[in-house]
C-alpha cells in the first residue's frame, strides 16, 4: 500500500485527497515575525468530511489557504492528490485550483447579474469547459436548487445563496472542497440547512470537504474534527457530537488561561 492510501474512512481504505507534511508558515520578519503554522502534518481522506477548529489566530485559515495553493509555504509540503503544490509553477497552480479545488467562503461571492444556474457554471464557462450534464443535475438536485435556477441572487435567501455557492464549488467535480466558515453569515436555520447539504455532498456524491468553523454544532456534522492551537494540531475527534466538541474547546480554553 502506498503512503497515500493509508487513511480509513467509515471502514474503507481510501487515498488521501490532500495532505500536509510538516507544513510551516511564517509571516513577516524580525520582531513582527509570526509563526502561523508550526510543522502541521495532516491527511484529508477521500470522501471524508473534516472540520478544523481552534481559537482565533490558531492558524485555521492559513492551513486552508496553504493546502489550497492560495498561499506559499515556508517549509514542509502540501499535496492535492499526488500533486506536490511546491513543485508547480504559477500557471500550473492556477489550473490545479480551477480544476481540482472547490471553494466556499463566508461571503457567498455570487455575481448579482447572473441567475443561480449561470453562477453555478461560471467557473467552468470561464475555463471553457462544459459541465457534465448528469453530474450537474445531481449536484443541483442534492443542493435542492432545481426550482431556483432562474432566480438572481437577490431573490434567494442567504441559505439558498450559499447552496448555490456550494453547487458552484461542486460543479467541476473537484478533488476537494475547502469551506471557510460557510455558515458564518447565516441564521442558525439556514446554517443547518447548508451544513446538511454539504453533508449530503459527502454522503451522496462522495465529495471530500474540509471546513473551518467556530461552531461546535457545525463541526458535529463532520466525520472528524481537527483542533489547532498556536499553529499546531493538538487534538482530533472522530464521529464528533456537538457536546464533545464543546467539551474539548472548553478544556483548551481553560488550559490557555492557566498556561
Ligand atoms: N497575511 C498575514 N500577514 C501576517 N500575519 C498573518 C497573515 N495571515 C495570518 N497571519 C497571522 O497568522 C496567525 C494565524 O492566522 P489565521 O488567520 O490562520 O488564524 P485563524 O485560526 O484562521 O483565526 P480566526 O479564527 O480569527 O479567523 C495569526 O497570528 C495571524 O495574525
Amino acid at each position: 500500500m502506498s503512503e497515500a492510501t493509508t487513511r480509513t474512512v467509515r471502514g474503507a481504505v481510501t487515498a488521501a485527497a490532500a495532505r500536509a507534511h510538516l507544513l510551516t508558515k511564517v509571516y513577516g520578519q524580525g520582531e513582527t515575525q509570526v509563526t502561523a503554522l508550526d510543522g502541521v502534518s495532516v491527511e484529508f481522506g477521500r470522501g471524508e468530511y473534516t472540520a478544523i477548529m481552534g481559537p482565533s489566530g490558531s492558524g485555521k485559515s492559513t492551513l486552508m489557504h496553504c493546502m489550497a495553493g492560495l498561499d506559499s509555504l515556508t517549509s514542509g509540503s502540501a499535496r492535492i492528490g499526488e500533486t506536490e503544490l511546491g513543485s508547480l509553477k504559477d500557471k500550473e497552480l492556477t489550473r490545479l485550483r480551477r480544476d481540482k479545488i472547490g471553494f466556499v467562503f463566508q461571503a457567498f461571492n455570487l455575481l448579482p447579474t447572473l441567475t443561480a444556474a449561470e453562477n453555478i457554471t461560471l467557473p467552468m464557462d470561464i475555463a471553457g469547459r462544459r459541465p457534465d450534464p448528469d453530474w450537474l443535475r445531481r449536484v443541483i438536485g442534492t443542493m435542492g436548487l432545481a426550482d431556483r435556477l432562474r432566480h438572481r441572487p437577490s431573490r434567494l435567501s442567504g441559505g439558498q445563496q450559499q447552496r448555490v455557492a456550494v453547487a458552484r464549488a461542486l460543479a467541476a467535480k473537484p478533488e476537494i472542497i475547502f469551506a471557510d466558515e460557510p455558515t458564518g453569515n447565516l441564521d442558525s436555520r439556514s446554517g443547518a440547512e447548508v451544513l446538511g447539504f454539504l453533508r449530503d455532498s459527502v454522503r451522496e456524491l462522495g465529495q471530500t470537504v474540509v471546513m473551518v468553523t467556530h461552531d461546535p454544532v457545525a463541526a458535529a456534522c463532520a466525520d472528524r474534527v481537527v483542533f489547532l492551537a498556536d499553529g499546531r494540531i493538538v487534538d482530533e475527534l472522530t464521529d464528533p457530537t456537538a457536546a464533545h466538541v464543546l467539551d474539548r474547546m472548553r478544556r483548551f480554553d481553560a488550559k490557555g488561561r492557566t498556561a
